[in-house]
């Protein structure tokens, strides 16, 4: 079997858990009626009537939320045009015990569960995470203890929103900016995370055997794995501003109190965390900042700063002869005032690290964020993270960890972290870890289209693209085309730039030309990184070329699609990648990938990313898009080969513009390069360049001597 033959026939599968949405809506065209992803049907329980009203609720909301808005339209306007009633608020005056609780029963709480494909496990708390042995002998019984620690549990699910405030106590405030925001139905990582957060004491219910602090609460440390753009951010802030809240109210201090950190791994998503955080807390007053370079955090520095009030921008003067050789640059401005500060992991550990011979303590931190937990704990961040995680000393301190990924090692890491935290500050074991996961494990958003595309050569990319941007045929359906806006993924910054500078004129001035396309990348400054952002999102940039730095969390609404121009380091950078389409159960969005003939012994892992997503859509062998004969074509990649693919890419690829030799010279340039000609062409043109430099210099040459023979003629006239 020729494998060329087989894997030029390309791919095209269409995944949809809804059949009654229509193939032409695209992301672009607006929100979608009902955010979420999966919802089977629930089965008549026999002899048993059930109970309908909750379910209704849903489908009133759903038809409220039906409107048809333009791309990137933000939602506040959504909610202005069909504005629901707001609900009943409570007074200020309202005390949680006023609150009816509203509660489900064990039975009904698992059909809905099971039909939103929710499953909550209870991990073992106080005993480190075992480790599976290799030998064979040993392995069953590990395997048997390991079954009898993990315990599936049902807690309450989020039915409406509204329960958040009749049954979960949030506050008035906070209910009616969510009916602001235009939320209406929860999606399935906030039906399962809110309750849990929330109220963790209703929620579980019987469900554990409870282990209460000294205030008569549970805690619930989460590890939330649900699929991208599936609502995480909504689902990790809402209990964060209610902590606040509650604490506020409790000891009727209105300071500002950094309780609440969120790590994000790029600036990117560190910004757009703290903009939804504060679309969510006007007039609950809490504040919400973002880290920049030079703010100081610690309440060490602002007592040093309170001291030496008045002296706001100068630098301290110390008396210790010690501590007068350190370098107290933080000193130079007070600390922020914040209840929830969103960074990124460098900065935020540069912060609490600098000129202090150990990172300084966060003792009134209670809850820490990590969105995009793999990525954090991966080892490029895990130091940063870990000091970050290992600051916050607050015996009540909850950790939540959110990602659309995450390997069990990452399980392990974050399970053993809160461990031995509670046995180095000898916590009592009042902490529950519960995974939550929605969907399959590790897999692509069930709602957009799939295409693996065989490109066999760089410039058969370069053609396929421009094939997408500017499709020959009339057609009407999406795979044929990518309608911009769009993202287009490259392996490294200096192939972001060369397929930048090669697109840039693809776009009809009309159109608005070379404008509509940008790049955006690390090496760029803050600043222009920021405002290539601000246009893409108000729809001034159609094509946006980069690099995995937008891969995770970066929510753009409506883009219609992502192309891989490059095949991604890993499953899970797929995974990520096409998920910023197809956002918020948004139909239509496409993900094209481009493959060549040097990608093939990787492109596995993405086939059956895409095989595993139709499945869980509920394709049959027949509807199937990505086709049997592909995936057992297709080599396996050994664990050594991945790893190396994870760490470095494509060999071909590496550093831009192709592989080194040992002299330094770029090897196999040209077959990487980004360019429409192909390599004949290249070589052609090499030769033609060739052969006009070497008639000019043998034309210099043949100047230089014809002078030299007149020199040693007028050598003679010399005399
Ligand atoms: N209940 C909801 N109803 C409608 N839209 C929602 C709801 N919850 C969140 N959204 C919207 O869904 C989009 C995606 O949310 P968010 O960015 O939090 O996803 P995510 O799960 O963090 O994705 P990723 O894994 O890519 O980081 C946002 O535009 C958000 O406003």
């Amino acid at each position: 079997m020729d494998i060329l033959k087989l894997l030029s026939r390309s791919t095209k599968q269409t995944t949809r858990t809804r059949k009654d949405a229509p193939s032409t809506k695209l992301p672009s065209a607006g929100t979608s009626a009902n955010p979420q992803l999966f919802y089977d049907a629930i089965p008549e329980a026999r002899g048993k009537k059930r109970k309908r009203g909750r379910e209704t609720e849903q489908v009133q909301a759903q038809d409220e939320a039906e409107s048809n808005v333009n791309f990137f339209e933000e939602k506040a306007s959504v909610s202005k045009e069909k504005k629901s009633p707001a609900p009943k608020l409570a007074t200020k005056s309202e005390s949680k015990t006023d609150i009816v609780a509203e509660l489900l029963d064990e039975g009904e709480c698992r059909q809905l569960l099971r039909s939103h494909r929710l499953k909550a496990t209870l991990l073992p708390s106080n005993k480190p995470a075992k480790v599976i042995k290799k030998s064979k002998k040993k392995k069953k019984a590990v395997e048997s203890t390991k079954k009898e620690e993990y315990k599936q549990i049902y807690p309450q699910p989020l039915v409406a929103f509204k329960d958040l405030r009749s049954t979960y106590g949030i506050s008035g405030r906070m209910a009616e900016n969510l009916v602001q925001q235009g939320y209406k139905i929860p999606t399935e990582v906030q039906m399962g995370s809110l309750p849990l957060l929330l109220r963790p004491k209703i929620a579980l219910g019987e469900s554990i055997n409870e282990v209460e602090d000294a205030n008569g609460e549970i805690h619930v440390d989460l590890l939330a794995v649900a699929p991208t753009g599936s609502g995480k951010t909504l689902a990790f802030l809402i209990p964060i501003v209610d902590q606040i809240m509650q604490r506020r109210r409790a000891s009727e201090a209105k300071e500002h109190v950094l309780e609440a950190i969120v790590v994000a791994p790029t600036k990117e998503l560190a910004t757009q965390i703290v903009n939804e955080a504060k679309k969510l807390s006007p007039g609950t007053g809490v504040k919400v900042v973002g880290m920049r370079k030079g703010m100081r955090i610690t309440k060490e520095d602002d007592q040093e700063q309170d001291e030496s009030s008045g002296d706001e921008g100068e630098d301290e003067e110390d008396d210790d002869g010690e501590d007068a050789e350190k370098p107290r640059k933080r000193t130079s401005q007070p600390a922020v005032k914040a209840d929830i500060m969103v960074s990124t992991p460098g900065l935020l550990f540069s912060a609490l690290s600098t000129d202090l011979a150990q990172p300084a303590s966060l003792p009134t931190t209670r809850t820490l964020v990590l969105d995009e937990a793999d990525v954090l704990l991966d080892p490029l961040f895990r130091d940063q993270t870990l000091g970050v995680w290992n600051s916050c000393t607050n015996p009540e301190l909850r950790v939540t960890l959110w990602s659309a990924t995450m390997g069990s090692n990452i399980e392990s890491l974050a399970s053993s972290t809160i461990q031995s935290r509670r046995s180095r500050l000898d916590l009592a074991p009042t902490s529950h870890i519960i995974r939550l996961v929605v969907g399959l494990k590790d897999s692509a958003i069930p709602n957009i289209t799939h295409r693996l595309v065989y490109a066999a050569t760089e410039p058969g990319k370069l053609i396929a693209l421009r094939q997408l941007l500017h499709p020959t045929a009339k057609s009407t359906d999406a795979t044929q085309s990518l309608r911009p806006p769009f993202l287009v993924f490259t392996q490294t910054i200096p192939r972001a730039v060369a397929l930048h500078s090669e697109l840039l004129y693809d776009i009809p001035s009309e159109a608005g030309g070379s404008t509509r396309i940008a790049v955006l990348h690390a090496e760029l400054s803050d600043t222009a990184r920021s405002t290539i952002m601000t246009r893409f999102r108000n729809g001034e940039i159609w094509i946006l070329i980069t690099t995995d730095i937008l891969s995770r969390g970066v929510d753009f609404r409506g883009i219609n699609g992502v192309v891989n121009y490059d095949v991604p380091n890993s499953g899970a950078a797929y995974i990520h990648r096409v998920g910023r389409t197809g956002r918020a159960g948004r139909e239509g969005g496409v993900a094209v990938t481009f493959y060549t003939k040097e990608d093939i012994p990787y492109v596995k892992a993405v086939a059956n990313i895409i095989a595993a997503s139709e499945k869980a859509a509920g394709k049959g062998e027949s509807e199937a898009g990505m086709k049997r004969w592909l995936l057992d074509a297709l080599p396996t990649p050994s664990k050594q080969e991945k790893k190396k693919l994870k760490l470095h890419g494509v060999e071909a690829r590496r550093g831009g513009l192709g592989e080194k030799n040992k002299e330094g010279n770029v090897k196999g340039k040209w077959k990487s390069q980004i360019s429409t000609k192909s390599g004949y062409e290249r070589k052609l043109e090499h030769n033609r360049k060739g052969a006009i430099q070497g008639s000019r210099r043998r034309m210099l040459e043949a100047e230089k001597e014809e002078q030299n023979g007149e020199d040693s003629e007028w050598g003679g006239i010399d005399e």
